[in-house]
């Protein structure tokens, strides 16, 4: 096929109708074969202590817990290898992810737009209504949902960043690798984006299959280089329309910033102590 200039639309119409789906199952959410009984339960509960049952609040802001199933990994990574095997003879011309990677794609794109908004509503907007609040994760309506690979013969390592979203969740899928550890460096807003980081926000992690890591988009990451084998995980980019709308009104983040915390306190230092001289 040769590469045209199609619309968001038309590429996606294009794969529905020419790629052949190898696991028809991952396209509808079935939680039992989905993800691990542990996980289930706590969404059924649907309360604050369900969560932290199964939740591991591993640095101020990055909650780890068991998701996936094995089984559900490795069809969703066979799923992947498949769309690329299409791709590659196809020479069709996809979006890759985001501009840091040239690997890895859009699971939106072929067809588990559906399935992952339900994940998102039924699963991480619940837990991101007790964990992220003043970051609009009660009222997640979208995302953007992909897989990323790593190895030597894909992309290596991902940038410091912040991601275009409210809430992420990162889930390894495999294989098996070693490096490629995850590094947060603490939240921050776009005007503080750029400021230093404290020793207390220094927090990295080794990723393992099965396992999801859930924090604020705003919380400055990155992944260290993947130095053997192949690491393989999935991202959903879940964003909130309603915090997008008052953020542009918002000069204010200390609800969630950082450095507009530390800012706020300084303020409200100085005013303490201009109180005093004036007395
Ligand atoms: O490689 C990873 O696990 C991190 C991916 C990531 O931060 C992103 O895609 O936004
Ligand atoms: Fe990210």
């Amino acid at each position: 096929m040769l590469a045209k200039c199609l619309s968001k639309d038309q590429m996606r119409m294009e794969i529905l109708s020419s790629v052949q789906r190898l696991h028809a199952e991952l396209y509808t959410i079935q939680a039992e074969h989905f993800f691990v009984p542990s996980f289930i339960k706590a969404i059924d509960e649907n309360t604050e202590q369900g969560f932290r049952n199964i939740m591991k609040e591993a640095s101020p802001g990055v909650f780890v817990f068991e998701m996936l199933q094995p089984r559900f990994c490795e069809m969703l990574m066979a799923e992947v290898e498949n769309f690329e095997k299409w791709v590659h003879e196809t020479k069709f011309r996809i979006m890759r992810p985001n501009t840091m990677n040239k690997y890895g794609a859009v699971l939106d794109d072929f067809g588990m737009e559906t399935m992952l908004d339900k994940l998102m509503e039924d699963f991480i907007r619940p837990i991101s209504k007790v964990f992220f609040p003043e970051v609009g994760g009660s009222t997640l309506d979208a995302h953007h949902g992909f897989v990323l690979e790593y190895g030597m013969d894909r992309d290596v390592d991902l940038g410091f960043h912040v991601d275009d979203s409210e809430v992420t969740l990162n889930v390894c899928l495999g294989k098996q690798f070693s490096g490629g550890e995850l590094f947060f460096r603490g939240v921050r807003c776009d005007k503080h984006v750029n400021t230093e980081t404290q020793s207390e926000e220094v927090f990295d992690y080794a990723h393992l299959p099965g396992r999801a890591v859930l924090h604020r988009g705003r919380h400055r990451h990155g992944a260290r280089a993947t130095i053997s084998g192949n690491r393989i995980n999935l991202l959903l980019w879940c964003r909130s329309s309603v915090f997008r709308e008052l953020r542009k009104y918002q000069k204010d983040f200390s609800s969630y910033c950082t450095e507009c915390q530390r800012e706020r306190k300084e303020r409200q230092r100085q005013s303490v102590a201009a109180i005093k001289l004036v007395r």
